[in-house]
C-alpha cells in the first residue's frame, strides 16, 4: 500500500466511531423512537443545518486555492438556496413540517439543548480556525452518511408513517448530492495533505467530526428520553 492509499484507509477507518453506530441512531433505524424523540432529532439538527453554510464560508475564507473556493462555494449555496423557499435548509424546514414541528419552534430554537449548540459551535469554530485542509477532512464524515440516509429514508416510510412522506426530500437529494461532495473533498484533502503532518491534522479532524455528531445525540437522546 502507497502512502496515499494508507492515508485514504485511515481516515475510511473513523467509520467505527460514525453516528450510525450511536445507540440512539439505531433505535431511530429500528422503528424505537416515539414522535417526540423524532421531533427532538429534527428540531434540534435544524442547528447544525443552519450552521452549515457558515462552516463552509468559513473554509472558503481560509483557502488560498481559487479552484477549490469555486467548488467548495457550491456547497454554501446547495443549503442556503438560489432564493426564499429553495435549498436544502427550506428542505430541512418542511421535514420539520412533517414530522409536526411548529415553524416558530424551529426557527426560534426553543428546543435546541445545550449539548448540541456546543458541539455544532465547535465544528464551525474548527473550521475557522484550523488550516484549511483540515476544514475540508472535517466534512469527510460524508463519505460514510448516504448509506445512513437511505437506511433512515427507508425507516421513516416503514416505522414512521404518520411522517408525511414529502418531507423526506431532504434526505433523498442527500443522497445523491452527498456522495458527490465526499468525493470531492476526498481528492482536495488526497491532493494537499502532502506532507505527514498535513495528515495526521486530517485524520485528527474527522475524528473530530465524529465527536461532534456522536456529542449531538448524546445529547438528544438525554433531552427526549420517554
Ligand atoms: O443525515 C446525516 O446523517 C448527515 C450526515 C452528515 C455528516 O456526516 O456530516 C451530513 C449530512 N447529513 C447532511 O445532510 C449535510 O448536508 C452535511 C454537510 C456536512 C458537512 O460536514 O459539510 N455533513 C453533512
Amino acid at each position: 500500500m502507497n502512502d496515499v492509499d494508507a492515508f485514504v484507509a485511515d481516515l475510511r477507518g473513523r467509520s467505527a466511531i460514525y453516528w450510525e453506530k450511536h445507540p440512539f441512531q439505531q433505535a431511530m433505524l429500528a422503528g424505537r423512537l416515539a414522535p417526540e424523540q423524532i421531533r427532538g432529532f429534527v428540531a434540534n439538527r435544524w442547528y447544525y443545518q443552519r450552521s452549515l453554510p457558515r462552516k463552509d464560508a468559513a473554509v472558503i475564507s481560509n483557502c488560498p486555492v481559487q479552484a477549490v473556493r469555486r467548488q467548495w462555494y457550491e456547497r454554501l449555496v446547495y443549503h442556503d438556496g438560489p432564493h426564499e423557499g429553495a435549498g436544502g435548509l427550506a428542505d430541512w424546514l418542511r421535514l420539520c413540517d412533517a414530522v409536526g414541528l411548529r415553524r416558530e419552534e424551529v426557527l426560534e430554537e426553543t428546543r435546541v439543548v445545550p449539548g448540541v449548540r456546543f458541539a455544532v459551535d465547535r465544528y464551525v469554530d474548527f473550521c475557522r480556525t484550523a488550516h484549511w485542509t483540515a476544514g475540508v477532512a472535517s466534512s469527510l464524515t460524508e463519505l460514510f452518511a448516504p448509506d445512513l440516509m437511505s437506511q433512515r429514508v427507508a425507516a421513516f416510510r416503514r416505522y414512521y408513517p404518520w411522517i408525511d412522506a414529502e418531507g423526506l426530500a431532504y434526505f433523498e437529494k442527500r443522497c445523491v448530492q452527498a456522495p458527490k461532495e465526499a468525493s470531492y473533498a476526498l481528492e482536495v484533502v488526497m491532493t494537499y495533505c502532502d506532507t505527514p503532518e498535513r495528515r495526521a491534522a486530517a485524520g485528527g479532524a474527522l475524528t473530530l467530526k465524529c465527536e461532534v455528531l456522536w456529542s449531538m445525540l448524546d445529547a438528544i437522546d438525554y433531552a427526549y428520553r420517554p
